[in-house]
């Protein structure tokens, strides 16, 4: 009798946490952009434009309508950061270290930019110019961090509702098993949730996998990371041996990169490293991979390189030096709160470059990145500002 009422009392009491249970799942399952990414995003696309506006202003160094363009960006820019300042996006950015200092540094930009975009007209002051272009570059440096960031708290958020999923569906399998034991009808709707819940502990396991930005990219530059230069490197081997194509894997290690972190600190050397990525990007094609592998070392793939074999050479060693030239050109960074240097830092460091060329898989990725570094090892021991050819 008493086991009677403790299972008539019972199947409410498992329906109403069947219920519960489904509805929680719903909320956990609802995509949503969090105010954190969507305002990180909105930035990154206001601080984009407002460089690329300022930019092209300074490149035509003619019309009145360019300045104009900058003034509405700026405006709008402006508004932008009001607006996270003052509105309620703040509440759930604020606890995102980062995101204090972009909104510093984008305040200390504001404070800057106001004077010299009051005298852009009619006489353009272009050398004002670039200094704010640069400003606006350490910042979208931030404020991609910050990108980062929000994707890397969705990744830990989507990793732990994974687990919360996980709990819950093993707690639905032992609840499952137990009802169906007991041959009570609610068994049937227990397994269809249960069901439901690897449906959706799969969907979240996607979610994670696809989320992995970070993990494939170099934090600082936004350039690939070493995980994905070795992808491409696979991809690359395969189409080689599709194509007949040949392909080059060209290892860069600057020279003299340490004294502007131990003279002027770890801010500066960063911005350097990211104005070597942007050099990097400028000397090859779109199609071609540029990694960052660590420090101061970067990778570049050139995937497919089309002809025989001179003129793969040929344009190999074009390559190579489009880099030395590029990333031997004097530095010119003014970080922000740099006080030493009125006129910013300048700083000259040139590169070690080491370049193996494969030909169909007839070599592992591991023994080519191996073959580069050692040319590039070389190139390093001869003096540095060289590019030397894996034998
Ligand atoms: N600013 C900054 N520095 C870094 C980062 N990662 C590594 N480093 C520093 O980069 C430096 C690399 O050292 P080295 O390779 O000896 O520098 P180098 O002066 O170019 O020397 P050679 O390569 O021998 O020509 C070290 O001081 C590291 O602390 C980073 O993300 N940011």
């Amino acid at each position: 009798m008493v086991i009677f009422l403790l299972i008539l009392l019972g199947i409410p009491i498992f329906g109403w946490l069947q219920y519960r249970q489904a509805h929680s799942l719903e909320n956990l399952t609802r995509p949503s952009f969090s105010g954190f990414e969507w305002n990180a995003f909105k930035l990154e696309l206001r601080v984009l434009s407002l460089r690329s506006a300022l930019f092209e202003a300074q490149m035509r160094q003619d019309t009145p309508q360019l300045i104009e363009q900058v003034s509405t960006q700026y405006s709008l820019f402006f508004a932008h950061m009001s607006s996270i300042d003052n509105g309620e996006s703040r509440e759930a950015m604020q606890d995102a270290p980062i995101f204090q200092t972009v909104l510093a540094q984008a305040h200390a930009f504001v404070k800057q930019a106001d004077p010299v975009l009051e005298s852009v007209s009619p006489t353009p002051d272009y050398p004002a110019m670039q200094l704010l272009l640069d400003q606006v570059d350490s910042l979208h440096a931030n404020v991609h961090r910050l990108v980062i960031e929000a994707h890397s708290r969705r990744y830990l958020q989507s990793s732990q509702l994974i687990q919360e999923v996980t709990a819950l569906g093993n707690y639905l399998l032992v609840l499952s098993s137990v009802v169906l034991v007991l041959g009570i009808g609610w068994g049937v709707s227990a397994m269809r949730n249960l069901s439901l819940t690897l449906q959706r502990q799969q969907q979240f396991k996607e979610l994670y996998l696809h989320s992995s930005f970070h993990a494939s990219h170099d934090f600082l530059t936004g350039l690939a990371n070493r995980r994905l230069l070795y992808d491409q490197l696979q991809h690359a081997l395969a189409s080689s041996k599709r194509h007949n194509a040949y392909g080059a894997v060209i290892l860069i290690d600057l020279d003299n990169f340490k004294p502007i972190n131990d003279t002027y600190g770890h801010d500066a050397g960063d911005m350097l490293l990211v104005e070597v990525a942007k050099r990097m990007k400028n000397c090859v094609r779109d199609v071609d991979t540029v990694a960052r592998l660590g420090g101061d070392e970067f990778a570049v793939l050139l995937g497919q390189i089309n002809g025989p074999a001179e003129d793969v050479n040929g344009t190999v060693s074009m390559v190579s030096q489009k880099l030395l030239d590029a990333l031997s050109a004097p530095y010119l960074l003014t970080p922000l709160g740099q006080k030493a240097e009125p006129g910013g830092i300048r700083h000259v460091c040139t590169a070690s470059v080491g370049v193996a060329v494969f030909f169909k898989d007839e070599l592992s990725a591991d023994q080519i990145i191996k073959a580069a570094d050692a040319a590039m090892y070389r190139a390093k021991q001869l003096g540095g500002n060289r590019s030397e050819r894996a034998t």
